[in-house]
């Protein structure tokens, strides 16, 4: 019976991850940490362009994060067109609005309204790109059966923390919260 790998005709790449002194390591990790530091939550969202580049290659290095089985269980949806992100605000506004009246509970909207969040999300039209981002809960193999996608819920999690540490080389804020 034939086994399905998709990888079988890869060559091997040995492994050899650059070395650092002590020196290097501690100056990297407060670099790193100062950059990451920046990172602020915000509401108020530039309409200034970035360019189209940058947003491939933090998409590709959220593309970078360890996954189950190395399934790499995520699709990243970059949307620019001004109407497809305005029927998505939409949509998105409309099931925001059930989960702050209906959904959420008293203690949890009391618990938020220190932060005057509401299910109004006028930067989703003004934000010049929106990254929808999917899980997928399993794949489909060559031979249509379904492909197990391990831990897919943890794996996309971590590449949305990959992907806002790599937002970070923006210039100014690209987007976040992401919306639920
Ligand atoms: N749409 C959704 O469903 C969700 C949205 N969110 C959004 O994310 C927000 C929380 O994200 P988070 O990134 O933690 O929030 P913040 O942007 O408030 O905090 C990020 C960092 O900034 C620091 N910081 C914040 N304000 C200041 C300030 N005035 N001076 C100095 N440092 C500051 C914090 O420091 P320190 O750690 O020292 O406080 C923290 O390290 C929520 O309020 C919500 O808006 C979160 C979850 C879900
Ligand atoms: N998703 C909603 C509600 C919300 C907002 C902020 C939060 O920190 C949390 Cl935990 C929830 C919204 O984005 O308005």
């Amino acid at each position: 019976m034939k086994k399905y790998c998709e990888e079988e005709d890869v060559a091997h790449v040995p492994y050899s991850p650059e070395r650092y002194s002590e020196e290097t390591m501690l100056k990297k990790s407060k670099d790193f940490y100062s950059l990451m530091n920046q990172r602020r939550s915000v509401r108020f969202i530039s309409p200034e362009p970035v360019p189209r580049e940058v947003i491939d290659q933090v998409i590709h290095t959220a593309g970078t994060g360890p996954s189950g089985a190395h399934t790499e269980p995520w699709t990243f949806v970059v949307v620019s067109d001004p109407e497809v992100k305005h029927q998505i605000r939409l949509t998105v506004e409309e099931e925001e609005e059930m989960n702050y009246r209906q959904r959420m509970g008293d203690k949890w909207v009391q618990d938020l309204s220190k932060f005057r969040t509401n299910w109004m999300k006028e930067y989703l039209d003004v934000a010049p790109y929106l990254i929808l981002i999917f899980k997928q809960t399993y794949g489909i193999l060559p031979n249509s059966k379904k492909k197990t996608h391990y831990y897919n819920e943890i794996s996309v999690s971590i590449s949305c923390g990959i992907l806002l540490a790599a937002l970070q080389v923006k210039k100014k804020k690209i987007t976040w919260p992401f919306e639920k």
